[in-house]
């Protein structure tokens, strides 16, 4: 088992982002058993207090627990017991091992920006207390005197573990934050790639199309290059839908996608525009060269063989309508207008055809 696999423990079957949260939780656990590990050799090596090591290596191992309570599918459990571990380690740091001018309870300040980070939004009663409880606890060792500390430090020991809680407290929050901040970043690009992408073939969504292919339009428009569109209706897709099903149908249109986007050059705009409706956006192309893309687009879908049983294969067709960028239409939607009517006549003269739209004006 690698570090990932570790660190993704117990993220299975979890929603995107509650598994980020696990993920994150299991990376503070792990940061802190090793925290915890490395201030029980202190102990031991160290500061020559083996009975305050092994103490501190029950603490070590129950911060581990809160990894396998993940792995177990306990998230929430485990959120609940890493800070109540935390916590009563602070306080047994503070109040048994040393005194507060070691610092230790500073760290019950990483407690109420862990549980905000760490807990889900609705968990907000474990936020809340666990929080406040950790304010309490500051208060509490901050104002006590630990009359006989298990080990007795010098002011220079003190001052060396009072910066060393500082160092680890700024560490620590500058790891979650820069782990929270990657996975906002991660899901803001998730979240635009799913607003702009047809879930079924991947291609650029109707709304996707309206906005990249407008930019790609106005630059033709800007430096007078060519600009056509080729506007794609399967042919009596609803009888393909009504004779196999919508799932024969559904691959009808992965088939036909792999076919169009194997004929796309890469400036080529792609996209599902509607149910059984493509449509590419060629930029510096004219309508004669987009003309011989589509004639071979329609060959080799009419080509394209789906498999229905081992012995029977489905074959659709397609008819296409091409409209080229001119002085009289420079807007998408206008493009849109004259392909649509493009395909209509070749819907009219018997479908798997592909018809031009001439611009009587040009
Ligand atoms: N399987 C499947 N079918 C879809 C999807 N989106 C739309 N459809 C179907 O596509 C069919 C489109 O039918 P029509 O608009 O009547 O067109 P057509 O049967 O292709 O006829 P022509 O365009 O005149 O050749 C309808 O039956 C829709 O239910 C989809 O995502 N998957």
């Amino acid at each position: 088992m690698n570090l990932k696999s570790i660190i993704n423990l117990g993220t299975n079957q979890q929603s995107f982002s509650s598994a980020n949260r696990i993920r994150t939780m299991n990376i503070i656990g792990l940061i802190t058993v090793a925290i915890s590990f490395l201030y029980s050799l202190n102990y031991i090596l160290f500061l020559d207090n083996p009975s305050v090591g092994f103490i501190n290596l029950g603490f070590t191992f129950a911060y581990f627990v809160t990894n396998v309570l993940t792995a177990k599918q306990q998230p929430k459990i485990a959120k609940i017991w890493f800070f109540s571990v935390l916590m009563l380690h602070l306080l047994v740091c503070t109040n048994v091992y040393v005194t507060n001018a070691s610092g230790f309870h500073l760290y019950y300040f990483l407690v109420p920006t862990g549980a905000f980070l760490l807990f889900e939004l609705r968990e907000r009663l474990e936020q809340v207390t666990l929080s406040a409880l950790a304010m309490v606890l500051f208060f509490y060792c901050e104002n006590t005197v630990n009359e006989a500390p298990l080990i007795e430090l010098s002011a220079q020991v003190n001052h060396m573990l009072y910066q060393s809680v500082v160092f680890f407290t700024m560490l620590e929050v500058i790891v979650v934050l820069y782990i929270f901040a990657k996975q906002i970043d991660k899901n803001e690009k998730q979240l635009t790639l799913q607003a702009s992408t047809d879930s079924l073939t991947r291609l650029a969504n109707r709304h996707s199309f309206f906005t990249e292919g407008k930019s790609l339009l106005d630059k033709a428009v800007a430096h007078q290059l060519p600009f056509t569109l080729v506007l794609i209706d399967l042919d009596l897709f609803k009888t393909i839908n009504d004779k196999h099903g919508h799932l024969v149908g559904d691959k009808c249109l992965i088939e036909v996608t792999k076919t169009i986007k194997a004929l796309c050059r890469e400036q080529d705009l792609c996209a599902r525009i509607g149910g059984e409706e493509f449509v590419i956006a060629t930029p510096n192309t004219h309508l004669h060269d987009a003309n011989k893309v589509a004639e071979r687009m329609r060959e080799h879908i009419a080509e394209c063989k789906i498999p229905l049983t081992d012995s029977q294969n489905l074959q659709c067709t397609a008819s296409f309508g091409i409209a080229e960028k001119t002085a009289s239409a420079k807007e998408l939607k206008d493009l849109l207008m004259r392909a649509d009517k493009a395909l209509y006549m070749a819907k009219e003269n018997g479908r798997n055809c592909v018809k031009p739209y001439y611009d009587k004006a040009a």
